[in-house]
């Protein structure tokens, strides 16, 4: 099979100080016309929490239990990360990987689905940062996408099982299963996958969802999926229904408690810990909706089985192992695989 000297993990970045924050935000968003407006809230999420975004920290527990993880397997592959929107970038990564000789290594990126910004650009930002480190870089090749692989499902599983037992006894088996995952400007669903069907990432985020429900409570089992976190201009349409309006109508339903799971994100990142935990909790209490918000995979041991798997499926040409009907995604994408949307004109 396939040599391989080294693994990266490959994460989205965020800001570890007050002073990190405007210039993170304004990596994330160059040339993507949000609005200022929107750029300012975002910020204040950060100041929140004391301007150190937790995805840092997810990131560095995850390293050290794959760590544990591979060493326990026998593969001898040392681990490197890199970031897209900050330190430490990728590209500073590679160019180490490339110092220490590393010729090819295989790449885990923090995204549970395909679709632009959980696939597409990071390819892109490896290509970059292949670029910008030139002669001898090492081949990196990226592992495919886990939506439906048992181990990152039992987590969410085990989260949503958690988060079902916090709501009163007596609603816990009628109360909604919502699941929730990062809205995405609508163009970019519809150009998300392989071919003219599109509306590849919103079908990952559905299949995960499904698969999750049905784990809970057997096939068939009811579970909504909405969306959270949009961003963007007013005039582009994202991905709705909104999980705030969500809750709003469930309660004028007569629905008496939600559980809310937040499988679009594979940890707790500044989206769960805000939008979730503080917003949409506010709301659920604002219409008296019982609200109880699941745990991501974070470093739940199945999924830290399930990034070995993966290792594993490139290193020894292990089986892959995967729950749903949509077939493996990530592997020998086509070059027009998710393309970048359509962007509005930059702010002036
Ligand atoms: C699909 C998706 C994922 C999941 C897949 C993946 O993991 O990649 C994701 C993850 C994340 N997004 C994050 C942060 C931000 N995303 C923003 C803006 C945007 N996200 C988008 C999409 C996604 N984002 C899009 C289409 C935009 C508009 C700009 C553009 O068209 O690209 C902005 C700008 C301000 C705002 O408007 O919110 C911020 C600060 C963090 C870090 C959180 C932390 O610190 O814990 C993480 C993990
Ligand atoms: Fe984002």
């Amino acid at each position: 099979m396939s040599e391989f000297d080294a693994f990266l993990l490959l994460s989205f970045g965020g800001p570890e100080g007050p002073e990190d924050v405007m210039p993170f935000l304004r990596n994330v968003t160059r040339g993507r016309g949000v609005p200022e407006e929107r750029l300012a809230d975002v910020a204040e999420h950060y100041r929140h929490f004391h301007g150190v975004s937790p995805i840092n920290a997810h990131n560095r527990a995850l390293i050290d239990s794959l760590t544990t993880e591979l060493a326990g397997h026998d593969i001898g592959l040392p681990i490197y990360w890199g970031n897209r929107n900050w330190k430490p970038y990728v590209a500073d990564a590679v160019r180490q990987m490339r110092d220490d000789g590393v010729r090819r290594a295989l790449v885990l990126a923090t995204s549970a689905t395909g679709g632009f910004s959980s696939c597409r650009q990071y390819r892109n930002d490896l290509a970059q940062a292949r670029a910008v480190s030139g002669e001898g870089a090492p081949e990196l090749v990226k592992l495919r996408h886990f939506f439906d692989h048992p181990g990152f499902i039992e987590a969410n599983v085990d989260g949503a099982r958690a988060a079902l037992a916090e709501l009163p006894a007596g609603e816990r088996d009628d109360a909604r299963l919502v699941f929730t995952a990062h809205s995405i400007p609508v163009s970019m669903n519809d150009s998300s996958g392989p071919d003219a069907a599109g509306k590849l990432y919103e079908r990952q985020q559905r299949e995960t969802a499904r698969l999750v429900a049905t784990a809970l409570r057997g096939p068939g089992a009811e579970f909504d999926l909405v969306w959270q976190s949009r961003s963007g201009p007013a005039q582009v349409p994202w991905l709705e229904p909104d999980v705030n309006d969500h809750l709003r109508a469930l309660a004028e339903r007569g629905v008496q408690a939600a559980a809310v799971c937040p499988t679009g994100f594979v940890a707790d990142h500044l989206e769960v810990l805000w939008d979730l935990d503080i917003e949409a909790r506010a709301t659920a209490a604002e219409v008296g909706l019982h609200f109880a918000r699941a745990a991501t995979a974070g470093t739940h041991p199945a999924f830290v089985t399930a990034i070995r798997e993966l290792v594993q499926e490139q290193l020894a040409g292990a089986a892959p192992r995967a729950l749903g009907t949509l077939g493996l995604c990530g592997i020998d994408c086509p070059a027009t695989c998710c393309p970048a949307p359509q962007r509005p004109p930059a702010r002036p």
